[in-house]
C-alpha cells in the first residue's frame, strides 16, 4: 500500500515527513534506517513523523538516519511548520511555538539548560567549559536545547577533521545519551558552524547546532544577540537572552511530495 511522504530541507539538512495524524504511519528503527538510506530508500538525514497532540497542533517524532530516536531538531520544526501552518508543536524536547512567513520560519524552543544531569553526562562536572579533550578539542561548552550538544569554540572550523573526530566524542562512554558535536568560529560578527549529528553525521546545517552555539557565543560574551550562524547549507538567525526560550530564523524548502510501500522495504 503506497504511504505519502513530503522530502523537505531546511539549508540542505533533509527530511522525509509522514503525516500520520489521519491515519497510522508504522515505523521502527529497521524501517527508518531503510528510508533513510540514500541507495536502498528515500535519502535524509532525519525521519519526521507528525501525528495528534492534545496539547499543540501535532506531535513530531524524529528519528537519525541511523534508526535512533531525538528529541528535536530545529530544522524539520521550521519544514512541518511551513508544510502544515502549526503553529504550535509538540516533541519529545519540549513545545514548540512557529510562525510561518513568506520566506522563513520562526520557531521559539524552551530555554536551554546547562546543568551536567540535564546534558546529559555520566558524571558531576562544570558544562562551561567541560574538563575534556578529544585530540586537538578542548573546553567545550555543553548545551541542552531539547537535545544534547557539545560546542567547541575554535580558530578555523574547516581545518577540523569533524567527520573523524566527531564519531569518538558522540560515543564517549562521559555521554549517556550520545551527543551533537559543534565547532565554531567567530569571523565578522557572525558565527561560522560545521556540525556533526548524533545519529547523522556531517549535515549541511543543523538547527538546533546553530541554537546551542549562539546561546554558547552569547554566554561566553563573544557575540551579542541575534547571531547569524553561517553554515555549510545557509544562515539562521538566533535570538536569545539569559533565562529566556531560544528564537531560530531561517528557511525551509518543500522538495516534491511522493508515494512509498513501506512493506516492501528491504
Ligand atoms: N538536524 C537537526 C537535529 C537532529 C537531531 C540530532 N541529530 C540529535 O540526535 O539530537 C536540527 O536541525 O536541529
Amino acid at each position: 500500500m503506497a504511504t505519502t511522504f513530503h522530502k523537505m530541507h531546511g539549508l540542505g539538512n533533509d527530511f522525509v515527513i509522514f503525516d500520520a495524524r489521519e491515519a497510522d504511519v508504522p515505523l521502527d528503527a529497521a524501517r527508518v534506517r531503510l528510508l533513510a538510506d540514500r541507495h536502498r530508500g528515500i535519502g535524509c538525514d532525519q525521519l519526521i513523523r507528525l501525528s495528534p497532540s492534545d496539547k499543540a497542533d501535532l506531535l513530531m517524532d524524529i528519528w537519525n538516519a541511523d534508526g535512533g530516536e531525538a528529541e528535536a531538531c530545529g530544522n524539520a520544526a521550521r519544514c512541518v511548520a511551513a508544510l502544515t501552518g502549526a503553529k504550535t508543536i509538540d516533541s519529545a524536547g519540549g513545545l514548540l511555538e512557529a510562525e510561518a512567513g513568506d520566506d522563513s520560519v520562526s520557531i521559539t524552543l524552551p530555554p536551554p539548560r546547562f546543568q551536567w544531569d540535564e546534558i546529559p553526562i555520566a558524571d558531576p562536572m562544570d558544562t562551561a567549559p567541560v574538563p575534556m579533550a578529544w585530540d586537538v578539542l578542548e573546553g567545550a561548552d555543553a548545551v541542552n536545547v531539547g537535545n544534547p550538544h557539545l560546542v567547541f569554540f575554535v580558530d578555523d572550523a574547516d581545518a577540523v577533521a569533524l567527520g573523524e573526530i566527531g564519531p569518538q566524542i558522540e560515543h564517549d562512554p562521559a555521554f549517556p545519551e550520545r551527543i551533537n558535536v559543534n565547532v565554531a568560529e567567530v569571523r565578522d560578527g557572525r558565527l561560522k558552524l560545521r556540525t556533526f549529528e548524533r545519529g547523522a553525521g556531517l549535515t549541511e546545517a543543523c538547527g538546533t547546532g546553530a541554537c546551542a552555539s549562539a546561546v554558547a557565543a552569547i554566554r561566553r560574551k563573544l557575540l551579542a544577540s541575534p547571531v547569524a550562524v553561517d553554515m555549510p547549507g545557509g544562515s539562521l538567525t538566533i535570538h536569545w537572552a539569559p533565562g529566556d526560550p531560544i528564537v531560530m530564523q531561517g528557511a525551509a524548502t518543500h522538495v516534491f511530495t511522493g508515494e512509498v510501500d513501506l512493506e516492501a522495504l528491504r
